[in-house]
């Protein structure tokens, strides 16, 4: 079996929170992620969908270590990267790379478009000044902007164009792993189709492995091969994306996908997600005989496997 790009394991991140103030203040802890796998094989897309606040965006940010977990290991193509410290991870940092929702805010105002895309060559020692500037005008170019965009200021840019070529930044050193947290929420329907296709275009020709981190569930289901939905901060349900869209059983997961905007603009009604109470009450009761993976019975949720795949949060009856 070939080694997965990336892969969490049981990852965990508790942030402390002041619950008092006065003369000693207290504190206390706040789960945001409790416990989460997930595997993106090489050359694969998966989905990390799940209402506000669910820990998605601390789970790429845990990935690419930019946070660092509270308890759990990562690999990156197979080495674990979970206890390294800086210096560690300069070689890391290599081969993941991310692109933000607001690309506005992660471009320097000051430097041209050819500086920030150039820049981490530069960073990493990779070729003379004139090579780096080559390779940052090839990939304005590779990403949709002609060569003329290279003395531009990002605030001359659309938000379309912005996410090109924080694309081309994130690109431009090979990474096998890309992390895109929201990179299409800012954009209008039909620019977010154009960023969409590059980044297909992109995944198929550099072999890349992409988290991709989205509310937007109609990209998820168009873009990805699997999707993993989180709930305060676990994972309630993974399998392949057409099983998810086609036959989710954890009724979080159905609550999400009912939630989907209709495309008929009469029936545009977002539907309420369920309460705590709600999900806590119809979390999936599994009879263990009815399971193919051996599950022990348990009070809470626990992941079970319910098919080649496909894993659903549910509390296993004896
Ligand atoms: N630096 C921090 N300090 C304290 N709590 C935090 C911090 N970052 C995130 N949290 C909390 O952790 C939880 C998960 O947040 P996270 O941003 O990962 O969720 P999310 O699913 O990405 O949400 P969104 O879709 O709104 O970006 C939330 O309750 C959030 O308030």
């Amino acid at each position: 079996m070939t080694v997965p790009a990336l892969e969490l394991r049981n990852v965990s991140k508790d942030y402390l929170i002041k619950a008092g103030g006065g003369l000693i203040p207290s504190y206390r802890r706040h789960a945001a992620v409790a416990g989460v796998s997930l595997t993106i094989a090489r050359n694969s897309i998966v989905g990390l969908v799940g209402e506000s606040g669910s820990g998605k965006t601390t789970t790429g940010m845990m990935a690419l270590r930019l946070v660092k977990p509270t308890s759990g290991r990562i690999l990156v193509n197979g080495v674990d990267i979970s206890q390294l410290d800086h210096k560690g991870l300069k070689p890391v940092r290599r081969q993941m790379q991310v692109v933000f929702q607001d690309s506005y805010s992660a471009l320097d105002p000051m430097m041209t478009l050819a500086q920030i895309v150039a820049e981490p060559l530069d960073i990493h020692g990779v070729g003379s000044p004139r090579e780096q500037t080559d390779e940052a005008l090839s990939w304005l170019e590779r990403v949709g902007l002609d060569r003329s965009y290279g003395g531009r200021y990002p605030h001359e840019l659309s938000g379309g164009q912005r996410q090109r070529v924080a694309i081309a930044r994130a690109l431009i050193l090979k990474p096998t792993v890309l992390i895109a947290d929201e990179p299409t929420s800012a954009l209008d329907v039909s620019v977010k189709a154009q960023i969409i296709n590059l980044l297909q275009d992109l995944q198929e020709e550099m072999d890349l492995s992409i988290l991709f981190i989205s509310h937007d569930l109609s990209v998820v289901r168009s873009l990805t091969d699997r999707v993993v939905v989180m709930y305060r901060g676990q994972v309630v349900e993974e399998a392949e994306t057409e099983a998810i869209f086609s036959d989710a059983r954890h009724p979080y997961t159905r609550a999400l996908l009912d939630a989907i905007p209709a495309a008929n603009p009469r029936d545009r009604r977002v539907r309420r997600f369920l309460s705590v109470e709600e999900i806590e009450a119809a979390t999936p009761r599994l009879a263990r005989s009815e399971l193919p993976e051996a599950a022990e019975p348990s009070q809470t949720p626990q992941l079970v496997s319910i098919g080649p795949g496909h894993r659903v949060a549910a509390i296993v009856t004896p």
